[in-house]
């Protein structure tokens, strides 16, 4: 699991740190890190060190401070070091005078760098670049390690407004941030450099889950089991309109368990065609007994789809609602009503019906999208799935994780009728609903990562990806 801190915290933590530290010894610790990853970079891209060429970019503040000392380490490994200062009159005293004593040299342009470092602003970021920064940023053509977070993205929320460092690899300092997790594409490769920090840091903020961890919680069948005990996953999805939600959802729960998935709704034929390993009827009521139910793709949001929700919260098992599901919920708030306030209910939302479903409540999508998911969590008492390239799951107690996508293919049409399949399986299988929706959310960026493999992957081919992908976090 990857713990992440808000800047708020990791200042905190700072602070109690360096006073307890000699001066000056901290920034000396993370400079060193940076420099070090640095001369790996270079000896991997260009075979060595010596006469290597880096230009850092400087701005007014300690991140400023950490790249001139970078460069101060790397001049010791002879590379030739060249210093852009973005505000002159504000340059971190001691990094520099270190720099100069070292070798480095100022200049008011890049040169022809082998790698730039960008030490334009870290922790008290705010906003994009400033012009002078973003011209000299644009013309860059070399690889970029940023140092702390890329300048120009916002710390604790990923946001980018504008012009904005998009660095290969960053490099941050015992704790990660929300950048880290939230905006891979401008952070690259992040690298963890120890600087002691640890004792002083609270729990983390946020977590992000690595492949054990869901291997770890995914429900293998033992000896005592048979196709009930796993826990029966309910799908109620699809219409005479949206056949295709139903065999992508129903599809999903059936690969994603072994125990036994019941479909109830339209496309019963569709469904039972294609996943014959499946009990399929026409009504929730006929349908069975299950541990969770799904629903909402591809539903419709009329009068069917209204009995159907209100049916499947009758039924006090755990729910994943999606799609039509949740237009429907902020449509006729009423609906709420038949649910069992002992059942879980997660909530999939993307940025459109995140709008919908929390405008009325005073809860607007704004960049902070972590704590706009907890925000709803707890005012529907509801996990909240909110999709996008860094899927963000949130409950209703507070406990937020961040699932970032690996590319941009899990972008397709029907692709979120897999996850919620996904998660309704885990859900019956028992698994805490936060974590449940957390650890679909990996498996469905994985499967999408093993069924694209560069080239365009349908929500088809991702469902198809699903054992590979299982197999691969248990591998673990
Ligand atoms: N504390 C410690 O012990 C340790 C700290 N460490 C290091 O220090 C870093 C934090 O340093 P910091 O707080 O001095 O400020 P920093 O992030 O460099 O910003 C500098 C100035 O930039 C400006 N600015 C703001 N937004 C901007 C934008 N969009 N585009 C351009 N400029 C912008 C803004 O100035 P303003 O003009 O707004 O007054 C701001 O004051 C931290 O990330 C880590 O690298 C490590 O050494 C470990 C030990
Ligand atoms: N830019 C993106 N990068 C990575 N994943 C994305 C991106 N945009 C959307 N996704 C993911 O794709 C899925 C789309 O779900 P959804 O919008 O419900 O599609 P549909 O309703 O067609 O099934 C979600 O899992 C979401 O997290
Ligand atoms: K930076």
């Amino acid at each position: 699991m990857l713990e992440v801190w808000t800047t708020g915290q990791v200042r905190a933590a700072e602070d109690r740190l360096l006073a307890r530290t000699p001066d000056g010894a901290l920034m000396r610790r993370a400079a060193f890190g940076v420099a070090t990853v640095v001369a790996g970079l270079l000896r991997e891209h260009t075979g060595g060190t010596a006469g290597r060429r880096v230009t850092l970019l400087v701005g007014g503040g300690g991140n400023g401070g950490d790249a001139l000392w970078a460069g101060a380490f790397l001049r010791r490994r002879s590379v030739a070091v060249t210093a852009v200062l973005l505000s002159p009159d504000r340059t971190h005293a001691e990094g520099l005078a270190a720099f100069r004593k070292a070798g480095g040299r100022v200049a008011g342009d890049l040169g022809e760098p082998d790698l730039v470092i960008d030490g334009i602003v870290g922790l008290s970021a705010r906003g994009p670049l400033r012009q002078a920064a973003a011209e000299l940023v644009g013309r860059v053509t070399a690889p970029i390690v940023a140092v702390d977070l890329p300048s120009g993205v916002d710390p604790d929320t990923g946001a980018v407004d504008g012009p904005a460092v998009r660095a290969d690899v960053t490099v941050t300092f015992s704790a990660r941030k929300p950048v880290h997790v939230l905006n891979t594409g401008h952070c690259g490769e992040v690298r963890v450099v120890d600087i002691g920090l640890a004792p002083e840091l609270p729990d983390p903020d946020l977590i992000a889950l690595e492949a054990d961890d869901v291997g770890w919680a995914w429900r293998v069948p033992g000896p005592g089991d048979d196709k009930y005990t796993q826990g029966v996953t309910g799908v109620a999805a699809g219409s005479s309109t949206y056949p295709g939600a139903a065999v992508l959802s129903s599809g999903a729960a059936v690969l994603a368990t072994s125990g036994m998935v019941r479909y109830a709704g339209w496309a019963a034929d569709e469904v039972r065609g294609r996943w014959p390993e499946l009990v399929a009827t026409g009504t929730v009521e006929d349908a069975g007994r299950v541990q969770a139910w799904v629903v909402g793709p591809g539903l419709g949001t009329g009068q069917t789809g209204r009995d159907v929700l209100t049916a499947v919260f009758s039924d006090g098992v755990p729910t994943c609602v999606d799609a039509d599901g949740i237009t429907l919920l902020a449509a006729t708030p009423s609906l709420w009503d038949a649910r069992d306030p002992d059942a879980p209910v997660v909530l999939t939302p993307h940025d459109r019906e995140f709008a919908r479903i929390a405008e009325p409540h005073g809860i607007t999508l704004g960049q902070d999208r972590v704590q706009a998911a907890r925000a709803l969590a707890k005012r529907l008492d509801a996990v909240v799935l909110l999709k996008g390239n860094a899927t963000v799951v949130a409950a209703p107690d507070g406990r937020a994780l961040v699932n970032a996508a690996t590319s941009s293919w899990l972008a397709t049409a029907g692709s979120g009728d897999v996850l919620t399949g996904l998660i309704g399986a885990l859900l019956a299988s028992g698994l805490d609903p936060w974590l449940a929706a957390g650890c679909a959310a990996w498996v469905h960026v994985r499967a999408g990562e093993l069924a694209a493999d560069g080239a365009p992957a349908p929500a088809s081919l991702i469902l198809k990806a699903i054992p590979d992908a299982i197999r691969a976090v248990r591998a673990g």
